[in-house]
């Protein structure tokens, strides 16, 4: 089977305009590979560039060396080098992105932020708004919050309205940063059976996950982002 998400030689450094214009190296050489229906999960200490790689991967950030082959609408696109109408399409069709924060929009409920990402790929609002409240039920966030925007909601409530919306989709590609740093152990649970629902469907996933026993429960391969500089091959 084809690779859906395939990542060669990616380099990136900072330049920081406000000191001389000194260059801070991220990441060199990145190099992996991702399987449908697998998870791998981005290793090494704090700082060394895990999240700065999911950032490319969704092009977010920009790309030094490398490319980013992903598999979007039957052939290959390079998000390293694609237009942003481009990426655009890539996140709507191919790409999801379930980061640690939400980005709450002010006044929309938050049974319409989860339901939003199904309305902006073409379903109807009255099928699209049951399946966010089914959502919003599993992940445990109470009935009486459903209609309310989340800005005023606890860290972890919007960070369950965050993953709701990211879980909600069918992307072949998800891309997860954190999703479960604020949650208690039972929420911590569903994200892992939500995982390997994904899993079972064929999803292939890039994470982060600081949380060793969701890490353990979730990944299929470890990818150690200092290995690459190094010169080592990734798992
Ligand atoms: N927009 C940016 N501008 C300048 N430096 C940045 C930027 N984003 C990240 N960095 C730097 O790049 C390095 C890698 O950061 P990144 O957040 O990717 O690491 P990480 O491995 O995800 O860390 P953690 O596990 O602590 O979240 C850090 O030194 C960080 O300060």
């Amino acid at each position: 089977m084809t690779s859906p998400l395939v990542v060669t030689g990616l380099s990136k450094s900072f330049t920081m305009h406000l000191q001389d214009g000194v260059e801070l190296p991220v990441v060199q050489g990145v190099t992996f590979t991702l399987e449908a229906g697998r998870c791998a999960v981005l290793g090494g200490p704090s700082g060394a560039g895990k999240s700065s790689i999911l950032k490319m991967v969704y092009g977010n950030y920009s790309v030094d060396r490398g490319s980013i082959m992903v598999a979007h609408r039957g052939q290959f696109v390079d998000v390293a080098t694609a237009t942003p109408r481009v990426v655009l399409g890539v996140r709507r069709d191919t790409i999801g992105y379930v980061s640690q924060f939400l980005r709450v929009v002010p006044r929309v409920s938050a049974l319409d932020v989860v339901a939003e990402p199904l309305i902006s790929r073409g379903e109807d609002a009255s099928a699209a708004r049951p399946r966010a409240q089914e959502m919003l039920a599993r992940l445990n966030l109470p009935e009486r919050l459903w209609l309310l925007p989340p800005a005023t909601f606890s860290g972890g409530e919007q960070q369950r309205v965050n993953i709701a919306r990211g879980f909600i989709t069918d992307h072949p590609i998800l891309l997860l940063d954190e999703p479960t740093a604020s949650l208690d152990v039972n929420n911590r649970q569903v994200v892992i059976n939500l995982i390997a629902e994904k899993k079972a469907a064929g999803v292939a996933m890039l994470g982060i996950f600081h949380d060793h026993d969701v890490r353990d429960a979730v990944a299929d391969s470890i990818l150690d982002v200092t290995s690459f500089a190094a010169g080592k091959v990734a798992a």
